[in-house]
């Protein structure tokens, strides 16, 4: 364990403070000990987060076994999905709810686990209420990072707590498969488990009181609505949940399990086994001492470049990961982690921080290029600026043209399945001759989706690209198809 002294008989003192041990807790805290500080990280739940336990990895294993099964499908292979080894294989990506395996690494990194509630008492200082009853007090000698991430909303609806719905913390680590699952929400979580309990064998139903994947290109959703008609899934846009009722099984059941009926503004109602919520997040900020440092409970907490939180001064209190706002994606947190670990180390040891544009010190792609895979059938591939987004950042509308295909019109997209179907753009600012943003929709485009974030990271020249050839004959092809719908100003 790297060095940490008592200040006083109650309280120790490390370099670096971490509220929340989730992918990204333990990565700020990782590159400020790699860098020479001490760190404590303190975790009310289980070390590795939400990601590890009850959202990326167990949803992930969920829907991987149907899109193979549905890729099999495609070259005629048959085959049926046992929804039990389904849910077997998935206990295991979760650890069986175990972070033993986590907190190893921790030791192994020399960062310090405190167990328990962490919250900030005035300004470097964090008491714990430990899970052993008693209370901690730790100080900071440079810096505090939240890392505590975000929760599941739950929209306040009559009789929708009391229905005892699932979120998405249920939904990830269910060990059945409800006969009918309606889904509320029309965003990635409602639609990848749509997809996930649709391909597992459940009738589902799926609301939305807007368009699939909001903030999207629009194509995004259209095609994720059609393919989750194809599988079944009864898809309904334009109706939000006014009154929530559930049978219970026994008479005077505190605890209702029956069927549940959700009544919609449109006057209809579905009936369902489970009621899965998925109406966004929350930040976990509620029970936090912000008060203490003269900040709101319950806000997000927005930062600068560098992960400093905004209007608290002295250079100390950092937020980082989804409870920041700036993309709620374990990939892009923890991008965020590396530049808040190393930035908290060089302001420790008064080195010199690096926060210009693309320094190693600032969460720079924060603002344009964020790249996401939505793991539904079709899967949803982006990164950077929908052509929407980019023609209002531009100083000329003009300046941004929107270049399309059908992807499967490309040759490897036919070999790889029997009527392949999917669409790609590429968003251009000509003006500079950069892409600033690029969507693939179809079977399997996740793994096209890294060569478009370098593209638009790189801000790699178009003229360039005509000298990067996708080989013959892969999905990739679609790179040349784009760009010849560009035109090339050479003949
Ligand atoms: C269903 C679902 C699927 C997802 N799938 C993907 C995906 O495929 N790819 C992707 O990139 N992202 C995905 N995400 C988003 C991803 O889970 C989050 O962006 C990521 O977990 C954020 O990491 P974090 O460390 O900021 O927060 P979290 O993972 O939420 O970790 C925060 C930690 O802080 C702890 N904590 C909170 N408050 C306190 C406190 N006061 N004291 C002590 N500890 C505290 C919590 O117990 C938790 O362990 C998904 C999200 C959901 C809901
Ligand atoms: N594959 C991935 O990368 C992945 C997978 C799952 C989740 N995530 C992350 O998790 C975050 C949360 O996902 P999410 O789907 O919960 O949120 P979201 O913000 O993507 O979608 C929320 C949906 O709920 C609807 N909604 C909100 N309030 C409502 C209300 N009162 N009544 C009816 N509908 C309402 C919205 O219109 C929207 O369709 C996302 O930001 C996403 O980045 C990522």
């Amino acid at each position: 364990m790297a060095d940490s002294t008592a200040s006083n008989a109650a309280s120790r003192v490390y370099d670096l403070v971490v509220i929340g041990a989730g992918p990204v807790g333990e990565n700020v805290a990782d590159r400020a000990v790699q860098a020479g500080l001490t760190a404590v990280i303190v975790e009310s739940e289980l070390v590795g987060g939400e990601c590890s336990y009850w959202a990326c990895m167990p949803t992930k294993a969920l829907l991987r076994t149907g899109a193979a099964w549905r890729a099999a499908d495609a070259l005629g292979v048959a085959g049926t999905i046992d929804a039990n080894a389904v849910l077997k294989r998935r206990d295991s990506f979760a650890s069986d709810w175990h972070d033993d395996g986590q907190v190893g690494w921790l030791e192994s990194a020399s960062i310090h686990l405190i167990r328990g509630h962490g919250r900030l008492d005035g300004e470097k200082r964090v008491v714990v209420s430990k899970t052993d009853g008693t209370q901690e007090q730790v100080e900071a000698r440079h810096a505090v990072a939240i890392c505590t991430g975000s929760a599941a909303n739950l929209p306040d609806v009559e009789g929708l707590a009391a229905a005892r719905p699932w979120s998405s913390r249920e939904a990830a680590s269910a060990h059945h498969v409800p006969k009918r699952l309606l889904v509320i929400g029309g965003g990635v979580v409602a639609a990848e488990m749509a997809t996930a309990y649709a391909s597992l064998g459940s009738a589902v139903t799926l609301r939305s009181r807007s368009a699939l994947l909001g903030g999207r290109e629009a194509f995004a959703g259209e095609l994720v609505a059609q393919g989750l008609r194809d599988l079944g899934v009864d898809v309904g846009v334009g109706a939000s949940p006014v009154s929530v009722s559930r049978e219970t099984e026994q008479p005077n059941d505190l605890r209702p399990a029956g069927p549940v009926t959700v009544t919609f503004d449109d006057g209809t109602s579905v009936v369902a086994d489970e009621l899965l919520v998925a109406t966004g997040r929350s930040p976990r900020t509620t029970d936090l001492g912000l008060e203490t440092v003269h900040l709101s409970a319950g806000d997000w907490l927005p930062v600068d470049d560098t992960l400093l939180v905004e209007g608290v001064s002295g250079q100390w209190l950092y937020a980082v990961g989804d409870v920041n706002h700036r993309a709620l994606l374990t990939h892009q947190g923890k991008y965020q982690a590396r530049a808040a670990g190393d930035v908290v180390a060089a302001r420790a040891l008064g080195r010199p921080v690096d926060d210009a544009p693309w320094g190693a010190h600032v969460a720079t792609a924060d603002h344009a290029a964020v790249p996401q895979v939505v793991f539904t059938s079709p899967e949803v591939a982006s990164v950077g600026l929908t052509a929407e987004e980019a023609e209002h950042a531009a100083s000329d509308a003009q300046h941004i043209r929107a270049l399309d295909y059908e992807l499967g019109h490309v040759a490897g997209a036919s070999l790889q399945a029997d009527g392949y179907a999917g669409h790609a753009r590429f968003v251009v600012d000509v003006q500079r001759g950069v892409i600033v943003g690029a969507t693939f929709v179809g079977p399997e485009v996740a793994e096209l989706l890294h060569a478009a974030t370098v593209a638009v990271v790189g801000e790699v020249p178009i003229k360039r690209l005509w000298h990067a050839v996708p080989s013959y004959p892969t999905v990739s092809e679609i790179w040349l198809r784009l760009l010849e719908e560009l035109g090339r100003d050479s003949a």
